[in-house]
Parts: C-alpha cells; structure tokens; sequence
C-alpha cells in the first residue's frame, strides 16, 4: 500500500445517480485535503498471519471432525430411522466441555436434514440452548413459533403449487375440449387427508421399502405425469372446485395460527400451540436440547416428561429427543419414567488426549493460516496445555487463536512458541478477570483483605488476619460484617475457583490453621476489584493497612 499519495475517494461513478450521496463524497474529497496519518498503514502493512481466522472462532461449525467417527455413526445408526418414516429412540449425550458434543450433533442433524429434502422425507430437526432458553415456558413457547413458522412456508408452498396447477388446467381446458372430470384417469389415491393434495401416488409403497419413504412435501410430486396429461391426473382433485376449496382451506389453517408470546400465557395453552403446531404435518421431529442440565437445574424435569409422552398422543408427527450434558449426575434428579425415555441411547464422548488435539487444530490451522505462518512446535504446544486442562479442543483453538492473535499484534512473521505462552497466560488472566468481577460484595472484600495483605509483605496469611481486616474495609464502605466462620467459607469458595489458595497446616499443640496465599496475577486482581463502585470507594488503603498492622 503506497502512503505517500493516496488516492482520493471516487466520486465519479456515483455523480448523477444519487445526488445527496456524491455531494457527501466530493465534499469529503475537497474539504479533507489532509491525507492521512498512517494510523492503520503500519499495522496493514504487517504481512499478515491469518487467512482466515473465522475458522478458529466458537461459532464456526466444522465440515470435518476428526475422532468423532465413532459418535457421529452411532448417532446416525439411530436417526436413520427418521429418513424411514420410523421414529428414533431417544438420545443422551454426555462428554465434558469442549469434547465436539454440539458441533457434532450439529454436522449430523444439517446431514440429516438434507438427506431428508433429497429423499423427499419430511424431518425437521430444532435446536434450542438451555442455558439460554431455560424454563418450561420458553422452550414450548420457541419450539411451537419455530413450527408455526414451518407451516406456514409449507402451506405457501402448497398453496403455490396448487395455484399452478389450476393456470395449467387453464390452459389445458384452452386448448383441449374441457376436460370431464369423471373421465380423469383414476390414479387409486385418496382425497381426505388434509396433507392429500400433494400426494403424488409415485407408486413408492412407504411401508413396504427399507429405503427412504416417498410422501407429500416436494414440488415435483404436483407435475403432471407428462406434457399431454391432464393436469389433474396424479392428484386426489377431480376437479378445480375442489383444488380451490383446498387452497382456501389451507389458507383458513394459516389465519388460524397464533404465534406464542414471550410470556404471559397459561403453560398448558403453550403447550397445546406446540403440540397442534407439531402434529399439523406428517414428519419425524428431533428436538436438541442442549445443555439439557441446565433446563433440569432451573426448572425441573416437566419440559422432558411432556415432550417424552407426546409421541403417545400425537395422530400425524413423531418427536425423538437428543439431549446434550457436560454433568453426568443430571439424570439423578429426574424422574425414573424421564429417565429411562430420555436415555434410551447413550452416547459418552470422553476427552481428547493432547494428539487428537494435535489433529484438531492441525485440520483448522491449514485453512485458517497463511503457509508457514506457524513454527513447528506451535501445534503441539497448544495441544498440551489444552489436554492438560481436560482435553478441551475449544480452549485448544482459543489458544491457537489467541496466539496468532498476538504475534500479528507485534508484527512477527510467524508465531512461535512464546506466542503460545503468552496466549495461554492471557487466557487464564481473562479467565480471572471473569471470575474475579462477578464474584459477590463480600467475596470481593474477602479476596481484597487478602491483597493488601500480601501486598504488605504477609506471607502465610491466617483466617484471623483476613478477618481483621475484611472488618475494616466493611466498616469503610458501610456493608455488612459476616461472622468468621463465614468469611472461613468465602475463602474456601475462592480456593475452589483457584483464585487463591488456601492449605490447612497443623501448628502442633496449637491446633490447626488456614495458610492463604493470592494464585493469581495481584496487581491485575486489585485493578478489577477496584473498578467495582462500591470498593473504588475505600481511599487511601495503605496507611491503614499500616494502622492494622501497628494494632
Ligand atoms: N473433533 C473435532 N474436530 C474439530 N473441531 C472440534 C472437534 N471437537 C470439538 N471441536 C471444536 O471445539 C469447539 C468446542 O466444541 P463443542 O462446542 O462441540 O463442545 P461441547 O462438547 O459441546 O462443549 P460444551 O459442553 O462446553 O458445550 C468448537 O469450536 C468445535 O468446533
């Protein structure tokens, strides 16, 4: 890119078509004279790393997933049954976080869903995160808009077939003598259904074929059978009095639909939208739930009782579940009948060891980086610490990224294994950054008491030295003094979060006692603290401190 003279902004091209627009342009040519500093020409002019880093983010979707072969097939060997019209068993899957859950339930559902169009099978497969969408309500109240949406395409499509095929018997009658109904060839099919109109009558026999079950929902399925045939052959109308009554009789069914508010109805009127809106259609359902534990923990076990008794009563669709958990104990909670519907398949995927993880990144980093944009060992380094923390190939690729993130950010060629070391340092600071700014008040007065011990030099701090001053920093913002006991239990909870670290040594006859000492980065700690309002309040912290210290 030169930077000595750079172009001004065409403003010919736009001249004449749309005057307020051009002005705009020439006049940001004319009147801003100065070129421009180059804040940006240094950095884009660093050869860059990446070619294309979307690939590296949490919601990319892979086309590939290697070392998953085993549960993506055995979650197919169960919902094949789908594409035969059949209705799949449950499934649970379980793994712990970043093992490919999602993401490959995810590949085998789009597969699913596009081996159904092929086949002509009606499938809709319907994804919902509970941790986001997380009480009875709003998973019914989801489910039943995302199906009522569904119908309503599919009855603009069959109205628009229809609608077709009345102009072709127009121009049949135009230019054949006018047709007799009664004189249509009989094709055998049926005309009472209320899915009949597209039935088609190929002479695919569903109950009788293994192979993908030929029904209603195609387009082509309302073609004439050949150019000269009357447009009606193949179809249950015998005339265009009823192909009308049928287009207003879907078109009745449209109106009728209401979608579901956000909140405010009867859970039971919910409900009954969802299930209507399901069973409107002949098709095979595959409801996800995804962090299904979380919906349990929040609200109970009553959206996976209902959703499991639905297929008892439902006259047209089919429902099957896949529910995804990191939390294997879930199941504990629900009740036996749940249980044992719900969990009919299990699938477990453990974690990766550090060379899967290799692999991983391995098949991401070809596309996502430019050719010889990563040193040798940089792959293998990501893989370890990743498979150190639970073989999580989310925190692998966050590493990877996060590392090419920071030699482009210091203009390195390539990335080396300093990059990776100071991507995972950053990541785990992000981490405790997190963690440290939504701790509760009182847990933040604990963790600072903690700091400006340190800070003065205590080491092998005791539960009565953080008492003490945790009492002070109450006393100075005005909150509330717990009692020690619980403050001992606040310090535990930070020790479980690994922000600090706390060993119960023994001091021989005079008992047992607390050594609590900071596991994290003190200066960026305190920063985050202080940025809470209530605690940039305490001024001067030193020469109090100090104070406590002289008591
Ligand atoms: N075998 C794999 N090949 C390629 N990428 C993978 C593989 N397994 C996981 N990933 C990637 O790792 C990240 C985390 O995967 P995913 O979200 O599927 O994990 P999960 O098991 O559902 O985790 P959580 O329980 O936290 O939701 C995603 O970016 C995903 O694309």
């Amino acid at each position: 890119m030169s930077d000595d003279n750079p172009e001004p902004p065409r403003t010919d091209d736009v001249e004449g078509e749309t005057d307020g627009f051009s002005t705009t342009l020439e006049e940001t040519a004319i009147g801003d004279e100065e070129p421009s500093q180059g804040l940006f020409d240094d950095l884009l002019s660093g050869e860059p790393i990446f070619e294309n880093k979307e690939v590296l983010r949490p919601s990319y979707t892979p086309h590939e997933l290697p070392h998953r072969t085993d549960q993506i097939n055995k979650m197919a060997t169960i919902l094949v049954a789908a594409l035969r019209g059949e209705t799949p068993s449950n499934i649970l899957i379980y793994g712990k976080t970043g093992t490919g859950k999602t993401a490959s339930a995810k590949f085998v559902s789009k597969e699913l869903e596009s081996t159904s169009q092929k086949y002509s099978v009606p499938c809709d497969v319907e994804y919902i995160n509970c941790e986001v969408t997380d009480t009875q309500y709003r998973v019914l109240a989801q489910l039943a808009n995302k199906f009522i949406e569904k119908n309503e395409a599919r009855i603009d499509r069959r109205v628009d077939e229809l609608e077709d095929r009345l102009a072709d018997l127009e121009e049949y009658d135009g230019a054949d003598d006018p047709s007799d109904p009664a004189e249509r060839p009989a094709d055998g099919t049926g005309g009472t259904a209320p899915t009949d109109d597209v039935s088609s009558g190929t002479g695919t026999d569903p109950q009788s074929s293994s192979s993908p079950v030929e029904t209603e929902g195609s387009s082509d399925e309302l073609e004439p059978d050949a150019d000269s045939a009357h447009p009606l052959t193949s179809t249950p109308f015998s005339d265009r009095e009823e192909v009308r009554a049928r287009i207003d009789e879907l078109e009745a069914d449209r109106e009728s639909f209401q979608e579901v508010p956000m909140t405010g109805w009867p859970t039971d009127r919910v409900y009954s939208v969802f299930f209507d809106a399901v069973d409107y259609d002949e098709r095979v359902v595959v409801i996800m739930l995804d962090e299904i534990d979380k919906l349990v923990e929040k609200s109970g076990d009553d959206t996976l009782y209902n959703l499991s008794r639905m297929n008892s009563e439902l006259e047209n669709s089919r429902v099957s579940i896949i529910g995804i958990s990191n939390d294997l104990k879930f199941t504990d909670f629900l009740d036996p009948r749940v249980k044992s519907s719900l969990g009919e398949e299990e699938i477990v995927f453990p974690p990766y060891d550090a060379n899967q993880l290799r692999d991983i990144l391995q098949h991401r980093s070809n596309v996502a980086f430019k050719a010889d944009a990563l040193s040798d060992d940089v792959i293998p380094l990501c893989a370890a610490f990743a498979a150190q923390e639970h073989g999580d190939a989310r925190r692998a690729l966050d590493l990877l990224r996060t590392a090419g993130e920071l030699a482009e950010r210091s203009q390195a060629e390539t990335i080396v294994e300093k990059h990776v070391r100071q991507a995972q340092d950053k990541i785990e600071l992000d981490r405790v950054v997190e963690v440290v700014r939504t701790l509760p008040t009182q847990s933040k007065l604990v963790l600072f008491a903690i700091i400006l011990l340190e800070k003065n030099g205590v080491h092998s701090i005791n539960t009565g030295e953080v008492f003490n001053i945790y009492k002070r920093l109450c006393e100075e913002i005005d909150a509330d003094v717990l009692t020690q006991r619980r403050v001992t239990d606040l310090i535990s909870e930070l020790d479980m979060l690994g922000i600090v670290n706390a060993v119960v040594v023994s001091k021989g006859r005079y008992g047992r006692t607390k050594e609590i000492s900071l596991s994290v980065p003190i200066d960026e700690t305190e920063a985050v603290l202080l940025s809470d309002s209530r605690l940039s309040n305490i001024d001067d912290i030193q020469p109090f401190v100090q104070a406590r210290f002289e008591n």
